[in-house]
Parts: structure tokens; C-alpha cells; sequence
């Protein structure tokens, strides 16, 4: 068992990481301060660097690196924040890989070619105002006559929402109950019928739009048709890889945290010492350690020599360990800074706002439990019954 990173994978961690130390801080800082995303000049300059198309396979444009690989570079993006960490998300571990997996041929070389060269963003839109944890009580429907699909329905909490150019809706495609009845369509954001509510406020994520969708009779392409209905299992199978992207998102903001705090504990003083002298800064300071590194080993084995999908065990576990560790790293990042930890001006506070977002995000932590235990047990439970 090998736990080391390569020679090719740590010259790229390093390529990463001097890039975003040292385009991405006043970015993050202007995403932060207006809640908008990166803007557009900056995603070409992360296309040409190659960072939205690390893992996606070189007849598509991309790398044609591995997974592991892609998360290797968003961890050093999202140690700046996850605004700026967003877009290399979206391209690497988001839907794209359903597009490119599931899509008929012509969408998947349009949609994942311009993807990997920074022209569009696309979306996954999975909850709704009634589905959110009960995924599989969303109402959204698709019905497919002849060559046209016609959509309706509304989807809540969409990251991306109103700015990602296409997205990927979960919706219902067959009168079959639950999740058999589900399957996705692949949308773009100007097709007639297709608007977004009011941009949502959220505690942190400032810089990654939210916003409800609303679907009115709009018609596509039945081309457009990702997965029917019965490829329910298929798309949360891929949608285990962007749960170890959002573990990844966790362990990266804990990792900047760490580095944060390492700095302003040796340089601040108490009673004449630097604060990293003191027995109980230590304490914190290997507490985060430990857990950053231990979140690490999860999310590297989850993907590690995988080429499709990681499995829904391996997945919920470093987002489970992930999404409760970053609460707990970035708390200790705000204590061991005092007042200046508390202040919006020095990144830490921001840093445990956007920490709590992703252990809702992507699947609750509790929903991770609980596959962890059907894991083991050998059987889905039935949460209706
Ligand atoms: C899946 C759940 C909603 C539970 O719903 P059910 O109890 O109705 O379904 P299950 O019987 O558990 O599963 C049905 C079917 O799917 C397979 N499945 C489920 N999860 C996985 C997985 N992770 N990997 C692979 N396959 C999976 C399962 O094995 C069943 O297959 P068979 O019928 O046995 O063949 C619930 O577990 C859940 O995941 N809830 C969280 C929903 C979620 O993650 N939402 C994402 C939000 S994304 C976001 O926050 C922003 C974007 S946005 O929402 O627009």
C-alpha cells in the first residue's frame, strides 16, 4: 500500500497551489465582498492552465488525468475559498461526468469540450421546495412525446443557479413511484419557459449563486433525455464522485484554515512569546492537523485507481468525516485568532461560514450515516415505512 503522491502528482499539487496563492486571494476576496462568481476572465485563465479538465479523457479535451488527480487540485484551490474552488468542482467531479457518461455522443463532445475550455458551467438541480433529503419525492416532470420532451416543475437550492450556462435536472419521467420513476434532462439556461427566482442570500458559499428554477412547458430536444426513468441508482452513482468533491471542498477550506492559523499563531504575541508557544495553541494546532490529514487518507482511497464512480461506502465516509471535521477545524482556526478570528476582515470567519454549507450540500451528513449503516447491513432502509 502505497500513500504517497507520485512525482507528476506532486509537481501538479504544486502547480495548483502557486497558481491559486497567486491569482486567486483578491478574487476570492472580490467573490466574497459581492457574492458573485468568478468572473469570466479568470475561468479562461483556469481552462488554459488545464484546471477544468484534469480528469476528463483526452478526446474530449481534456487531461485525461485521474480523479484523484482533480481533487489534488481542487484542495488547493478551495484552501483560498470555495467560490473560487467552485468552478474547478463543477468541471471535474459535477455533472459533466453524467453528460459525458450518459449523454447521446454530439452533447456529451459539445457540453464536456466546452466545459473543459471555461465556455460553460453546467449545474446539477436534484432538490426541490418538498425534496430535499427525500430526494425521491420530487414532483419535476419530464414527459417525452415523440421527439420532444416537455418539462415542468421547480427546483430549489440549484448552485450555479442563474449564471451556470446548462444543467443537469432530476426529475420524474415515468408514473413509477419514488426513485423508479426518475430520471434527468440535460437544460440550457435559454430555453424558452426556463427562469430563475430572486438570487438566494445564504450564510457563506458568497460567490456561488443559488436561486430557485422554474420550468414552464419547456420543450427539448428528446436528445436531451441524460438518463430515463429506472437510472435513478446511475446518477447517484456518479453523484458519489462529487460527494468526495464536496469532502474534498470541506478538507481544502480546513487545510487554508490550518495554514492560517499556523501563520498568525507564530507570529502573534502573548506575555512576551509568540502564541504557538503556548501548550493549549499546540493542542489545536495538532488537532487540525490530525484531521485534515485523516480526511485526506478517506477521500485519496475513495477515488484512488477508481475510473468510473467511487462507491457509495467509500463516498460517504470522507463526506461524512469530511463535512464534521471542517466545522470542528475552522471553530479552532476562529478561537486560536481571538477577536481578529471573529472579524470578517481576516478570512477566518468566512471560512466557518462556508464550513457548516457543505455538510448540508450534496447530501446531509446524517443521509451519509445512514448509507454507511446500509452499507454494512446489506440493505437500503425504507425511510417511508
Ligand atoms: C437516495 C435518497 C434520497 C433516499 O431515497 P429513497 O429512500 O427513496 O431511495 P433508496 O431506496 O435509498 O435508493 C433508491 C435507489 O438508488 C440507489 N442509490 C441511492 N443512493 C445511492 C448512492 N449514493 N450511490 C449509488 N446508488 C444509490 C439505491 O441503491 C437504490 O437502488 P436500487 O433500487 O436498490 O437498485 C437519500 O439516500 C439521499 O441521498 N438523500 C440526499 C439527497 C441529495 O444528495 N441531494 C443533493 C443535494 S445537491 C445540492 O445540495 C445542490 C444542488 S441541488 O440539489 O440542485
Amino acid at each position: 500500500m502505497d500513500f504517497s503522491l507520485s512525482d507528476d502528482q506532486r509537481a501538479l499539487q504544486e502547480s495548483a497551489r502557486s497558481f491559486a496563492r497567486r491569482e486567486l486571494p483578491k478574487v476570492a476576496q472580490h467573490c466574497e465582498a459581492t457574492n458573485t462568481p468568478v468572473p469570466h476572465d479568470m475561468l479562461q485563465a483556469y481552462a488554459e492552465m488545464g484546471f477544468l479538465g484534469i480528469n476528463t479523457p483526452e478526446s474530449f479535451g481534456g487531461l485525461g488525468l485521474t480523479h484523484l488527480d482533480a481533487l489534488i487540485v481542487l484542495e488547493e484551490f478551495a484552501k483560498i475559498s470555495s467560490a473560487v474552488a467552485f468552478p474547478v468542482f463543477e468541471a471535474s467531479v459535477g455533472p459533466v461526468r453524467i453528460v459525458q457518461k450518459h449523454g447521446p455522443q454530439a452533447l456529451a463532445d459539445r457540453v464536456v469540450r466546452a466545459s473543459v475550455e471555461g465556455r460553460v458551467l453546467v449545474a446539477i438541480s436534484m432538490s426541490e421546495p418538498d425534496a430535499g433529503t427525500a430526494l425521491t419525492d420530487l414532483r419535476t416532470r419530464a414527459v417525452v412525446e415523440g421527439d420532444t420532451v416537455t418539462l415542468n416543475g421547480t427546483k430549489r437550492w440549484c448552485s450555479g443557479a442563474g449564471h451556470s450556462g446548462a444543467y443537469v435536472v432530476f426529475c420524474r419521467m415515468s408514473d413509477a413511484p419514488g426513485a423508479r420513476g426518475i430520471g434527468a434532462v440535460f437544460v440550457e439556461k435559454d430555453t424558452p419557459g426556463f427562469t430563475f427566482g430572486e438570487p438566494e442570500t445564504l450564510m457563506g458559499f458568497r460567490g456561488i449563486p443559488s436561486a430557485d428554477m422554474h420550468f414552464d412547458d419547456v420543450r427539448l430536444p428528446a436528445d436531451n433525455v441524460l438518463v430515463p426513468a429506472g437510472g435513478f441508482g446511475d446518477l447517484m452513482g456518479a453523484f458519489n464522485l462529487e460527494r468526495c468533491g464536496n469532502a474534498t471542498m470541506s478538507l481544502g477550506l480546513a487545510a487554508g484554515a490550518l495554514d492560517q492559523a499556523l501563520d498568525y499563531t507564530g507570529e502573534r504575541q502573548a506575555f512576551g512569546k509568540p502564541l504557538v508557544d503556548f501548550q493549549a495553541v499546540q493542542m489545536k494546532l495538532a488537532d487540525m492537523q490530525l484531521r485534515c490529514e485523516a480526511a485526506r487518507l478517506l477521500i485519496h482511497r475513495a477515488v484512488a485507481g477508481v475510473d468510473g464512480f467511487p462507491s457509495v461506502m467509500d463516498a460517504s465516509l470522507a463526506k461524512c468525516f469530511a463535512n464534521e471535521m471542517v466545522r470542528e477545524v475552522a471553530g479552532h482556526g476562529v478561537q486560536v485568532m481571538g477577536g481578529y478570528g471573529y472579524h470578517s476582515a481576516y478570512g477566518m470567519e468566512q471560512r466557518f461560514r462556508d464550513a457548516w454549507g457543505w455538510g448540508i450540500a450534496g447530501g446531509a451528513i446524517d443521509i451519509q450515516k445512514i448509507n454507511i449503516a446500509a452499507t454494512l447491513v446489506g440493505r437500503r432502509f425504507d425511510q417511508r415505512r
